[in-house]
């Protein structure tokens, strides 16, 4: 089997992967793709899940601790005879018998993250571990959303996967960004030793409906703060870069990954490159033209440009972002109002 590396090379692995579930050659067993998206209660998750209901073969199972994610999120699959939501901590192993698994359970913002780091670094590492002890018992391909935080403060711009980054190992931010790299290595492990059929998505900065009001990324908090006639906080020095993808943009590029025969690593990423004064301006002028630009202290290690290289993913995946920052804004905007019940000024 052939496989992809973040270098370009190909390398072949001798196991092959482990056979599906009798079931799926079962004449009679009509059975639908079962899939497993852990952190499906979240963010991103809850917007995949959306997706993937969309289509009738799919029957789809959450696993979620809430820590971050709510079952507010996924209100209106709950009940429904293809869905399942089980409360569950990935850091515990999960018996279930499934077919592909999207492994997103992890806090992704600074603050949450932050909050418990040895948790995140148990999340990261035997959460994984668990994910791909599982896809190994029953034969499941697996997806990883990894981040471009493996990239640490990066000294290549923009990112291509092949860079190995530059990352802080006993930082405040480590136990995610070093979580995610084992994460990767785990997943790497998993497919050469034992044949998994593997998946890597490492994701930009993702934004969109439904993020946490008070979730601490910058886009929440300037769009929460533009709304409420707050100042926009700028963390210092404001020329840091993101580069900001709208999440049905993410999530089309997840299950092409999930779908075609590449392992990645690939980056999914909107390119489009942005400092965060730019930033605050664009939603002073897109939301409330009044509200205040203020400076604010930053936090250690945070780094100072970011943009994904998404070469691989136009070639491999034939994907790339559809949805400018300007666009997704406004949509994000709509659900905030209504979540904070502030009407649009006349
Ligand atoms: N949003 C982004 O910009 C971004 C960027 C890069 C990578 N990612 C990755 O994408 C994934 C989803 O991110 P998101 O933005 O939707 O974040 P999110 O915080 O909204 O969602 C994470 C979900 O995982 C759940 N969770 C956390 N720890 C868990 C555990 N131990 N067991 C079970 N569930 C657990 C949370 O309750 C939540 O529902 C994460 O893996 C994150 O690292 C996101
Ligand atoms: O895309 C990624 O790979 C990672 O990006 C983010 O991490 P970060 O880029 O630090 O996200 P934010 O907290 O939104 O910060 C972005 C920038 O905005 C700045 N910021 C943040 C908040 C704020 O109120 N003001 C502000 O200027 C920060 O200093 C930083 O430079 C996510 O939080 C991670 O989940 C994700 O893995």
């Amino acid at each position: 089997m052939a496989t992809d590396t973040a270098n370009g090379e190909h390398q072949t692995t001798t196991k092959p992967p482990p056979l599906p579930s009798p079931l799926r050659f079962s004449k009679f067993f009509q059975s639908n793709m079962r899939i497993l998206v852990t952190g499906g209660a979240g963010f991103i998750g809850s917007h995949l899940v959306d997706k993937l209901m969309e289509n009738e073969k799919n029957e789809v199972i959450v696993a979620d601790n809430y820590f971050t994610g709510s079952k507010d999120n996924l209100k209106k699959w709950i009940g429904h005879p293809r869905f399942e939501l089980i409360r569950h901590d990935v850091t515990e192993p999960l018996l279930i018998e499934v077919d592909q698994i999207y492994h997103l359970a992890c806090p992704a913002s600074p603050i949450f993250y932050k909050y418990n780091p040895v948790k995140t670094i148990k999340t990261n590492v035997i959460g994984t571990l668990n994910m791909l002890g599982l896809a190994k018992r029953v034969g499941a391909r697996i997806l990883l959303t990894s981040t471009s935080e493996v990239y640490g403060d990066p000294l290549v711009h923009p990112q291509p996967e092949s860079y190995w980054g530059n990352v802080n190992p006993i930082g405040v931010r480590s136990c995610y960004d070093e979580g995610k790299r084992v994460a990767e290595t785990l997943m790497f492990d998993y497919h050469r030793q034992h044949g998994i059929e593997i998946r890597i998505a490492r994701i930009f900065n993702t934004y969109g409906p439904r993020m946490n009001i008070d979730d601490g990324r910058v886009v929440s908090n300037f769009i929460a703060q533009a709304i409420r006639d707050e100042p926009l906080t700028v963390q210092h020095p404001g020329t840091q870069t993101r580069s900001f993808c709208y999440v049905s943009d993410m999530v089309d590029g997840l299950i092409r990954l999930m779908e075609g025969e590449n392992t990645g690593p690939i980056n999914i990423g909107n390119p489009g490159e942005f400092t965060m004064l730019e930033l605050a301006e664009t939603v002073k002028e897109l939301i409330n033209p009044e509200v205040e630009i203020k400076m604010v202290d930053n936090t250690p290690d945070d780094p100072r440009q970011r943009k994904p290289d998404i070469t691989k993913a136009k070639e491999l995946l034939g994907w790339e972002p559809k949805i400018k920052l300007r666009d997704g804004l406004p949509l994000m905007e709509d659900d905030f109002r209504h979540r904070l019940g502030v009407a649009t000024k006349k």
